[in-house]
């Protein structure tokens, strides 16, 4: 036992003075990149653990140093991005397609999914499921959406003409339902029943997952286990895979005898035995270099989309929401549109033609998608050195953060940036690719932004045919966590809306 102690305190200092000379070498290779003011030992930690200082701290370093900067996080040196002409280097090659070392966090539920996949695994991944979001495939969707978006008109009515409320649990339910039919083709009812088992789970996995971005202890592998955080993810990770794979065997079967019934039936349709293709079924049928996916491989994919697809969506319903409650011009000529294009008739059901003419509508979520970006940032890590303009050379393993919040933000592209001004994206402006990123750019952009935006005109044109958004009188405070969220709620207030035309 006496021994004992020496040695750990050796291996401990071996370990630290490992970590420094690594670190050192690091900062003299980076010297050609500014750096943000730091702490010795912790560098930029402490002024960046609090989730709703993070943005403010960000945007402060990338006005003062152009968008491109590094930090220091105790024994790692990232560097951070704003910049478009940097990003169009970063996103817009095949070069840097790997995540960030955070994404491993997720890599127990989603294994190599699209979002948490290293580059290899990507590319093929990505190719595979382009297909599925083809126009023709999406349009299919619109009816899904119509019908969980009077869902949730129903639901909103018990709020309308009452106290002011959080929107955002509502918008959640709503965009996790969809995401659940048209991913697996079965509802999982959670706006009617936002207690299950699997809603807990999923709602859970993403709590932890903020934890161990954040916490010290909670952060690194070794450690991780010492809390009960650790068991309880292990848990939720177990309800979300069984839900899957048992959605997966069923969906088989079904397709299974169907095959066997259409061939005796002639009119599958009348006979409703032709089921509407969702992404699973997409899966099912899909090759990667010449064979069929593995049950694991499809639930890695479908656990992504449910994933990728709820929380993002749900945050842009909410704060768009909130932006009409606020800024009730915006909101009257919206409705204009609306009157429009639905005449006497307000509670059809919005068609793909009608999507398409919500013009107004759709200038409002690109604003509000930039003052809001659901994802505020994302994480690339360089796999072996990269060179830059100048000979000046990116380290391999270097992470990058990509501050999207700052991005779009940029007085220099759009001026007044904290005024919410949809007009800012009347037809003839066209933004650089790389000076509005809600959606990131370049080959490993969000590949549900189509679906997103369907999703988003359908649910936020049925709200805006029913009810009136009155403003909370409550501001927002942006909270930097897996998506963006504000941490008193998003408030607002409805009421029903009598007169229509
Ligand atoms: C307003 C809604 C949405 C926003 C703002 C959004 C934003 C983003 C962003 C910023 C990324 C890049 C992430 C990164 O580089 O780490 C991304 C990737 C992704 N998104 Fe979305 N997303 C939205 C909706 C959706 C939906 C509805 C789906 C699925 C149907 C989806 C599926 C994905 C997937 C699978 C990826 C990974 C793509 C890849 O690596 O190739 N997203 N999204």
């Amino acid at each position: 036992m006496a021994i004992l102690v020496p040695v750990l305190v050796g291996l401990f200092v071996a370990l630290v003075s490992y970590w420094w000379i690594q670190l050192e070498k690091r900062r003299n290779k980076m010297k050609w990149l500014p750096e943000a003011p730091r702490v010795p030992l912790l560098g930029n930690v402490l002024e960046l653990r609090d989730s709703t200082e993070i943005l403010k701290v960000f945007m402060k370093y990338c006005e003062k140093y152009d968008g491109l900067f590094t930090i220091e996080l105790i024994t790692a040196k990232f560097i951070v991005a704003s910049n478009p002409e940097f990003l169009e280097f970063l996103l817009g090659k095949m070069d840097i397609l790997d995540k960030s070392y955070e994404y491993k966090f997720l890599s127990n539920w989603l294994g190599s999914g699209l979002l948490t996949a290293d580059a290899e695994i990507w590319k093929k991944s990505r190719k595979m499921l382009t297909p599925s979001f083809h126009f023709s495939i999406l349009e299919n969707f619109i009816e899904t959406f119509n019908s969980n978006a009077d869902i949730l008109k129903e639901i909103l009515s018990e709020k309308a003409d009452a106290e002011t409320f959080d929107v955002f649990p509502y918008a959640a339910m709503s965009a996790l339902d969809i995401i659940s039919e048209t991913t697996m083709g079965v509802s999982i009812n959670a706006q009617r029943n936002p207690k299950s088992d699997y809603i807990n789970a999923v709602k859970e996995k993403c709590r932890i997952l903020i934890e161990r971005i954040y916490s010290p202890i909670k952060k690194f592998d070794l450690t991780f286990p010492l809390t009960n955080d650790y068991y309880a993810d292990l848990n939720h990770v177990k309800t979300l895979h069984d839900h899957t794979l048992k959605i997966i065997n069923k969906r088989k079967q079904e397709l299974k005898s169907n095959v066997k019934k259409e061939t005796m039936v002639k009119n599958d349709e009348d006979e409703g035995i032709k089921k509407r293709k969702v992404f699973l079924d997409l899966m099912l049928d899909a090759t990667i270099d010449g064979r069929q996916l593995s049950d694991n491989e499809i639930r890695q994919e479908v656990d992504t989309f449910m994933f990728a697809g709820h929380d993002t969506t749900a945050t842009s319903l909410s704060f768009t929401l909130y932006c009409l409650s606020t800024h009730p011009e915006v909101q009257k000529r919206a409705v204009e549109e609306q009157q429009k294009i639905f005449g006497s008739d307000r509670n059809r059901s919005a068609t793909h033609r009608d999507l398409q003419e919500m013009k107004y509508l759709e200038m409002i979520i690109k604003e509000s998608l930039r003052m809001y970006p659901p994802v505020p940032y994302i994480g690339r890590k360089t796999k072996r050195d990269i060179s830059y303009k100048d000979g000046n050379v990116i380290l391999a393993g270097t992470g990058i953060l990509v501050i999207i919040f700052a991005v779009n933000r940029n007085p220099k592209y759009f001026p007044e940036p904290d005024k919410f001004n949809p007009s800012r994206f009347e037809e003839n402006k066209i933004y650089s690719q790389y000076a509005y990123i809600p959606f990131s750019a370049g080959p490993r952009n969000c590949i549900g932004q189509k679906f997103a935006m369907l999703e988003m005109k359908v649910v936020l044109s049925k709200v805006l045919r029913h009810f009136e958004l009155l403003p909370s009188g409550q501001d927002l405070i942006l909270s930097a966590q897996t998506v963006l969220k504000s941490q008193n709620g998003v408030n607002i207030k409805l009421k029903k809306r009598d007169i229509w035309n």
